[in-house]
């Protein structure tokens, strides 16, 4: 299985398309006012509608909604994963997975190795796990910062578990960070961008490229050693 792509923060019919011909794994629209990627539920409703067509999933991400604020959401977008980027509490992620029948991800910021202790409340609960970096001081933004992390301190991760990488993930560093972490699932946003919130094509098919020749080198590795 190859390296599983999540392209994020996505606000035109173009960019998902794009993101459906590179054969993303996911889509993600943020319903995050603050967030230069923010989008409109109506707005998210027809790009949802042409990644449907598509056969490509969606991601509603959101940052502490409410329970109204979610079903709201839900009920227009109709998502295919539920992604909590807040402070979002195990029971209330349990309980908007079976409120609303859909699997959720929860997003984890790490600085420092004790970051990763706040994991173990939501196994079992969580469908995806992700890691993202503490957003610098003075940001208003959860994620989305473009910011990335120590990447080695997911080694002390115990159990191992497969998660989703994300912060600050761009076609520079994405072949290193695959080669450090071998993380089945990544998430990119501002990587992608020429600017804030406005997603870049050449970027996102390079991204996309340079996951492919890790995966290709993967591949080639275990074969030699076979
Ligand atoms: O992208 C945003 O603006 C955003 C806003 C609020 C919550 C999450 C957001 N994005 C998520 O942040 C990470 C990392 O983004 P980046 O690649 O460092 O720009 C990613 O998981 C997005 O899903």
């Amino acid at each position: 299985m190859g390296t599983k792509v999540k392209f994020c923060g996505l606000k035109t019919p173009d960019a998902v398309r794009l993101a459906a011909e590179l054969g993303a794994w996911k889509i993600g629209f943020i319903f995050f006012p603050k967030s230069p990627r923010h989008v409109e539920v109506p707005v998210a409703a027809e790009l949802a509608a042409v990644a449907r067509n598509l056969g490509l999933e969606t991601t509603a991400v959101t940052v502490n909604a409410s329970e109204a604020e979610l079903a709201a959401i839900v009920a227009s977008i109709q998502p295919d994963l539920l992604q909590f980027h807040g402070a979002e509490t195990p029971d209330h992620v349990d309980r908007m997975k079976a409120r609303f029948g859909l699997p959720a991800m929860k997003a984890f910021s790490v600085r420092e190795a004790s970051d990763l202790d706040a994991v173990g409340p939501y196994r079992g609960i969580a469908d995806f796990i992700l890691f993202d970096a503490k957003a610098p001081r003075g940001s208003e933004l959860p994620g989305g910062n473009g910011v990335s992390f120590d990447w080695s301190l997911l080694g002390g991760l115990q159990p191992r578990i497969d998660y989703v990488l994300s912060g600050g993930l761009t076609v520079d560093n994405i072949e290193e960070a695959l080669a450090e972490t071998g993380a089945p699932f990544v998430d990119v946003s501002s990587g992608i961008e020429s600017a804030p919130g406005i997603k870049d094509p050449a970027k996102m098919r390079a991204f996309a490229a340079a996951v492919r020749r890790h995966d290709e080198t993967q591949a080639l590795t275990r074969e030699s050693v076979a």
